[in-house]
C-alpha cells in the first residue's frame, strides 16, 4: 500500500464544503450491510456531499466478540476493497467509522476508523485507543478488549471538508483526546462514529458530543448506529453534526431511521467563534498542565 499520509497531502484543499452523516442498523450479515452503505454512499452523492461519514461497525455486528474475528480483515482486503470502490465509483470521500481489521495478535481485531479518499485511496487509519470495557447499570455488560488490540496514536488528517480529527465511539468520554487533537494538532472537524448502547446513549450522548463541540470550537461529526442489532444489541442512534457555537446542524426526523443527514461545513464561521473567543489563547497550561502527550509522541497526521 502506499504511504497513506502521502496521497491526503499532495492532493487536500480544505475549503469546506456540504457533508453527509449517516444512520444505520448493521447486522451480521455483510451483504446486506454493504447494500445499505452503497445507498447511503448514493444518497449523499446525489446530494453534492463531498464527503460521508458512517458509524463504527458498518460493515458487520455480531453476537459475539468472536464473531468479528471471524470476519476481520486487513486493509488492502477484498471488503475494505469494496468499500474504496464504492467511495471511487460516487467521487465522494468516506469516513468508514469502525472496521474490524486483523491485528497481529490472532485472537484480537483492531477497532479501526478509516478514512478513504474520492479516488478510493486510504488517506488516513486509526485504530481505537480506548476500549468499552464496561458493565453499564440498567444495560449490557461489554468487554470490547477481550476480543480487540487497542491502537496507541492519535490521528489527524486534512480532507475536502476541513482537518478531521479521527476518533472511536467511546473515545468520546475522554476529552484530553480531543484538546489534544484540536490545540495540539489543529483538527476542525472531531469525528465520532458510534454504536452507543441504548442507556447511555440516552444520558450522556447528545450533551457529550456538544460539549466537545463548544470547548474545542470544532465541528463534531458523529454517525451512530441505531436500533436492534440482535439479540444481545442494541445501539441508540441520533446521529448528528454539531457546529461549534455547540448547535445541532444536522439529524434524521426518526433517531432510528436509516439514511443520511447533510450539514454545509463553514470554516470562516469556524473561524469566527475562535476569533471572537480566543480560549486558545487563554489556556493556562503553566498553571493547571496539558494533562496530555508533551512531544507529538504517538501522533500520525499527515500536516
Ligand atoms: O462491538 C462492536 O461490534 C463494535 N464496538 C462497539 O460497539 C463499542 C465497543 S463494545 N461500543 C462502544 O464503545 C459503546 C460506548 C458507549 O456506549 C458509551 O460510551 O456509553
Amino acid at each position: 500500500m502506499a504511504s497513506p499520509n502521502d496521497a491526503a497531502r499532495a492532493s487536500v484543499e480544505r475549503k469546506g464544503s456540504k457533508v453527509a452523516v449517516a444512520q444505520m442498523r448493521s447486522t451480521g450479515d455483510i451483504e446486506a450491510n454493504f447494500e445499505t452503505v452503497a445507498s447511503l454512499v448514493k444518497d449523499a452523492a446525489s446530494a453534492s456531499c463531498s464527503m460521508l461519514f458512517l458509524p463504527e461497525s458498518f460493515s458487520f455486528i455480531g453476537t459475539r466478540g468472536s464473531e468479528g474475528i471471524a470476519i476481520a480483515d486487513q486493509l488492502d482486503g477484498p471488503l475494505m476493497g469494496r468499500y474504496r470502490q464504492l467511495a471511487r465509483d460516487h467521487s465522494i470521500w468516506l469516513s468508514l467509522g469502525g472496521f474490524q481489521e486483523t491485528s497481529t495478535e490472532p485472537n484480537r481485531l483492531h477497532n479501526t476508523h478509516v478514512i478513504v479518499n474520492d479516488s478510493g485511496d486510504i488517506a488516513a487509519v486509526y485504530r481505537k485507543i480506548h476500549l468499552f470495557d464496561v458493565d453499564v447499570p440498567n444495560g449490557p455488560k461489554l468487554l470490547e478488549s477481550a476480543s480487540t488490540a487497542p491502537g496507541s496514536e492519535l490521528v489527524v488528517t486534512d480532507s475536502p471538508a476541513g482537518r478531521l480529527g479521527v476518533t472511536t465511539c467511546y473515545d468520546l468520554r475522554f476529552p484530553q483526546m480531543y484538546q489534544q487533537l484540536r490545540f495540539r494538532h489543529g483538527a476542525e472537524i472531531l469525528l465520532v462514529p458510534s454504536a452507543f448502547t441504548k442507556t447511555t446513549g440516552e444520558a450522556h450522548w447528545e450533551v457529550l458530543l456538544r460539549a466537545r463541540a463548544i470547548e474545542c470550537q470544532c465541528y463534531v461529526i458523529a454517525a451512530a448506529q441505531a436500533g436492534r442489532h440482535n439479540e444481545k444489541r442494541e445501539s441508540f442512534g441520533d446521529a448528528l453534526i454539531i457546529d461549534p457555537w455547540g448547535r445541532i446542524v444536522a439529524r434524521l426526523e426518526d433517531p432510528l431511521a436509516v439514511g443520511i443527514a447533510t450539514a454545509e461545513i463553514d470554516l470562516a464561521a469556524l473561524q469566527s467563534v475562535r476569533t471572537s473567543m480566543p480560549v486558545a489563547q487563554h489556556r493556562r497550561y503553566d498553571i493547571y498542565g496539558d494533562s496530555g502527550a508533551s512531544d507529538g509522541r504517538g501522533v500520525r497526521s499527515t500536516l
